[in-house]
């Protein structure tokens, strides 16, 4: 398995990075040029004076195809990406120092694709733009690819050729072939777990320039379909293709996909196993494209997560992180509304991290618990007694309460005493973690990092808030100090 965890613990001078594992291991897969080959460091903290160790080619992408495509940014050091000096550092400062990151898989690991389709019938093209245009750089050999995303590529270059497929122009808007989702499922349990991965099937959604299935290129269309499923189905010697569907796109924006999708060859459904739970999605649904990193991430969240607790799974796209704690944790029924009544809230939302109004209601929780705590006993004794002698205080308080109490939170008891973020933003990350930090409505506990897209600048993280301001390093010595000298009392009561 290439998965391996690191701890860091680095300074942002002389960096320390410390295995916390009896042995950390990258098992790397066979590249290019090289065997499959396994590396393994003892046992040992390891310093060394600058923050990134030197390029090593056991972790490179070595891919043909770097430079021109701009899918990758990085190819040395794919285990560990530049980005990570810095989260360590930005999470050290909020006072996390056993940051953890996942190395996850390096090559092969992306299950999910979208690619254009240009050129011309004899020669196509299929793959990214190149950065800054809307040139397709074709990449036959991406390392990043499952490598059945690249064989169910050059089977469909062979029936666009074979069939005379006119790639799409994007300068006069005609063709046929616009773009081509590749997505895997390693979900075959016939199969040994082992050999699940590397046998994953293919579900090929071909974006079709055209309004519907009555169009005059469908004739076309079916042939294209059939091909692949009799060159690559399930009768066929190397049983790559899942299932076969078409997306109908005629705009001319830059919008991969039209609403209208049809289901042509091979199963309806697409299963994947992840988090401990089957879940089948539609090729219009959001997928991750690195599966085994997701799954690594969702058995780490699980931790977090006490049994029995209610969850609210927010940007939940088709469920799956909600599904999972559900599964596993035993999760309580979802509240009817968003945040109320919850214990613990994931939110998993895309790049441009949180909505405003969520990270409002987050940053307010606190003072709406108080003022409904403040609603339960309006003229509770003791230290509200000296009000008695302020009538004004407290009928401010009664009229703020009657306000306040219509509103739904007030109702229930229960607040969310967790904040599971989950982000593929790394900057849109840090400005919503200061804006939760920043008035002590939420403290940073733990934070984990993921190697979800190996050679880019990108970080998968995993974070956990609690609830209320940050304990001082000094307040968490006198409270354990306090409990170490009770232990100590009640050891010396009993002799
Ligand atoms: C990073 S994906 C996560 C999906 C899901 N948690 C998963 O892992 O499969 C973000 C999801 O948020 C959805 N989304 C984007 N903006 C949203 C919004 N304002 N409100 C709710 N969902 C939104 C997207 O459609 C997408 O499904």
């Amino acid at each position: 398995m290439a998965i391996s965890f690191l701890s860091f613990a680095s300074s942002h001078q002389s960096s320390l990075i410390t295995s916390r594992l009896s042995s950390v291991s990258l098992n790397t897969q066979p590249s290019p040029t090289t065997p499959s080959q396994s590396l393994s460091l003892n046992p040992q903290t390891i310093t060394s004076p600058s923050p990134s160790p030197p390029p090593s080619l056991t972790c490179a992408l070595q891919c043909q195809h770097f430079q021109s495509c701009s899918g990758c940014t990085h190819e040395m050091n794919l285990h560990r990406p530049i980005i990570l000096d810095e989260a360590v550092d930005f999470f050290r400062n909020l006072g996390v120092s056993d940051f953890t990151f996942d190395t996850c898989r390096l090559w092969g690991w992306r299950c999910r694709a979208k690619l254009a389709v240009r050129g011309s019938a004899i020669d196509p093209l299929i793959g990214l733009y190149e950065e800054g245009s809307h040139n397709v750089v074709d990449i036959p050999h991406c390392r990043a690819h499952h490598p059945n995303i690249n064989a169910a590529v050059e089977l469909l270059k062979e029936g666009i050729t074979k069939l005379d497929v006119e790639p799409y122009d994007e300068d006069e808007g005609t063709g046929e072939l616009r773009y081509v989702q590749m997505a895997i499922t390693t979900y075959n349990t016939s199969i040994p777990a082992a050999e699940r991965y590397r046998n994953g099937k293919v579900q090929v959604s071909l974006v079709w320039n055209a309004r519907s299935e009555n169009s005059p290129s469908s004739e076309k269309l079916n042939a294209l379909a059939n091909f692949l499923w009799r060159n690559g189905g399930p009768n066929s010697s190397s049983h790559l293709v899942h299932s076969v569907w078409v997306n109908f796109q005629t705009s001319t924006n830059n919008i991969i996909f039209g609403n209208r999708w049809k289901h042509l060859l091979g199963e309806r459904d697409f299963w994947e196993h992840v988090g401990g739970i089957d879940i089948s999605l539609a090729p219009s649904s959001f997928g991750q494209a690195n599966t085994r990193a997701f799954d690594s991430l969702l058995r780490k969240l699980h931790k977090y997560v006490p049994y029995g607790s209610s969850v609210a799974d927010l940007y939940a796209g088709a469920g799956s992180i909600g599904l999972s704690l559900a599964v596993a944790r035993k999760c309580r029924q979802e509240p009817l509304s968003w945040l109320e009544g919850s214990d613990v809230v994931v939110v998993d939302p895309p790049r441009k991290g949180l909505d405003y109004t969520l990270v409002e209601a987050l940053q307010t929780l606190a003072s709406t618990e108080r003022k409904v705590k403040a609603s339960k006993s309006p003229f509770t004794k003791g230290k509200d007694e000296k009000d008695e002698k302020r009538p004004w205080i407290l009928r401010a308080r009664e009229s703020s309460v009657q306000i306040e109490s219509k509103t739904p939170w007030e109702k229930n008891q229960s607040f969310p005493r967790t904040l599971i973020y989950i982000s593929c933003g790394w900057e849109s990350f840090k400005e919503d973690c200061r804006s939760l930090l920043s008035n002590k409505a939420w403290r940073l506990e733990k934070a984990h990092g993921f190697n979800f897209f190996p050679g880019t600048q990108s970080v998968e993280v995993l974070a956990v808030f609690k609830r209320g301001p940050a304990i001082s390093l000094k307040k968490k010595k006198i409270a354990k100090k306090k409990k170490k000298k009770s232990a100590v009392e009640r050891l010396s009561k009993l002799k």
